[in-house]
């Protein structure tokens, strides 16, 4: 990887924009998983393992500020690049995820983003505010205050959308409640309470009608606006969907084939040869264009050869570039938040973690030592 060097002068102007710009940056990031090929009932040492590439040589960077959607056929590897992000993965990655110039772990996860999954795990009986009600005084410091916890809630449910169901039940599959759209809301609703700097969403508009989910990517994008930093992947984006986001990325069998603002979608495909037909959805047409064709072997062997022309050429392409030398440079300088993240993790969730097991084992040889006392002291005034 080439270091570029720059000038105390520069670092002080790019500093300076770093400390308003919150950034998340990934960094020849590939992701491989282990697989055993073989009927399972033959155990994982008689089975040969196979190893599989899901990403590979993923440089992008996301802006606070920027709605990004991740695009790409079933299988391009969206998931896992959140799982990536969001510390979750099972298999080995290489490359480096920078927030904020600071290398990603799971305690800046906890402090900084929210991921929502695919699916919604509500309580079936509650209403929407007493849904975020109760999750916030579960997540939310124990200092907050009951005034403050309704504050935020009421701040969530208008920032959501979620006014008019706000004392309505959410509902399940046996009782009748709210709309898939509003679970959805809610889902959401719920990872806003802690107010993160980075929102990972994983097919946050999947079940939705249209409308619907135009309307919640509108929210999305407003509250990426006020600055946070907004990573959704989507299926099928209606060009509804596309005018409110401000950067795409394609994957393509785990590459990118494309990433950066969606003014530039159009014009690199048609310089690269590939115009978007009138009246067809630019997300649309470059996702398939991207995609190989497995129905026939001809049809295979061609849309193989345009992946990867697409992937060679996005790798050559100014874009990428640009992208590698900006994110690269911007892993490179010290940060403020740096300290700020160090400090804080001296009692961050994981140190937390760390004191609580340390106090109940503690606690626990204490009990230990009483009862022993009192049954010590018991059996000899029985002698
Ligand atoms: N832990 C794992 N073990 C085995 N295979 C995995 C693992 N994680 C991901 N994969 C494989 O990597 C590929 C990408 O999976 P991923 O779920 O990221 O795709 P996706 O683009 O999100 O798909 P979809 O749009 O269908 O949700 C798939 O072929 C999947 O089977």
């Amino acid at each position: 990887m080439d270091v570029v060097v720059f000038s105390k002068n520069q670092v002080d102007v790019k500093k300076q924009e770093l400390d308003e710009t919150r950034t998340l940056s990934l960094l020849q990031v590939s992701y491989v998983v282990k697989q055993w090929a073989g009927p399972w009932w033959k155990g994982a040492c008689l089975r040969p393992v196979l190893y599989k590439t899901v990403l590979s040589n993923i440089t992008m960077q996301l802006k606070s500020g920027q709605i990004t959607a991740l695009l790409g056929n079933s299988g391009s590897g969206k998931t896992s690049l959140l799982d990536v992000i969001s510390c979750r993965s099972s298999g080995s990655v290489t490359g480096k995820v920078y927030y904020n110039n600071h290398e990603v772990t799971e305690a800046i996860i906890q402090d900084h983003a929210s991921y929502v999954m695919q699916a919604d795990r509500l309580l079936p009986n509650l209403t929407v505010r007493e849904t975020l009600l109760y999750t916030a005084r579960l997540k939310l410091p124990g200092n907050t205050s009951y005034s403050e916890i309704k504050e935020k809630v009421q701040t969530v449910i208008m920032e959501m959308g979620l006014k008019n169901v706000a004392d309505s039940r959410v509902g399940g599959q046996i009782i009748r409640g709210i709309s898939g759209g509003e679970r959805r809301r809610v889902t959401i609703a719920i990872q806003l309470l802690q107010n993160p700097d980075m929102v990972l969403l994983d097919e946050p508009t999947s079940g939705l009608d249209s409308h619907t989910a135009r309307h919640l990517v509108k929210s999305l994008a407003d509250m990426a606006h006020k600055g946070k930093i907004v990573l959704l992947t989507i299926h099928q984006p209606s060009s509804d969907i596309f005018k409110l986001l401000d950067q795409v990325a394609i994957l393509t069998s785990g590459e990118l084939s494309f990433c950066g603002g969606t003014s530039e979608l159009v014009p690199y495909f048609s310089r690269l040869g590939y115009p978007c037909p009138h009246y067809m959805n630019p997300l649309d047409y470059y996702v398939d264009m991207s995609s190989i064709d497995r129905r026939d072997p001809n049809l295979e062997k061609t849309t193989t050869e345009r992946q990867h022309h697409f992937i060679r050429s996005f790798i050559a392409s100014d874009i990428h570039v640009e992208e590698v030398r900006t994110a690269t440079r911007d892993t490179l300088l010290p940060s403020r938040d740096r300290q700020l993240l160090s400090s804080k993790r001296i009692f961050g969730p994981g140190q937390l973690r760390v004191l609580y097991t340390i106090l109940r084992y503690v606690l626990s040889i204490i009990v230990r030592v009483i009862f022993t006392i009192i049954f010590w002291v018991n059996w000899r005034l029985k002698i």
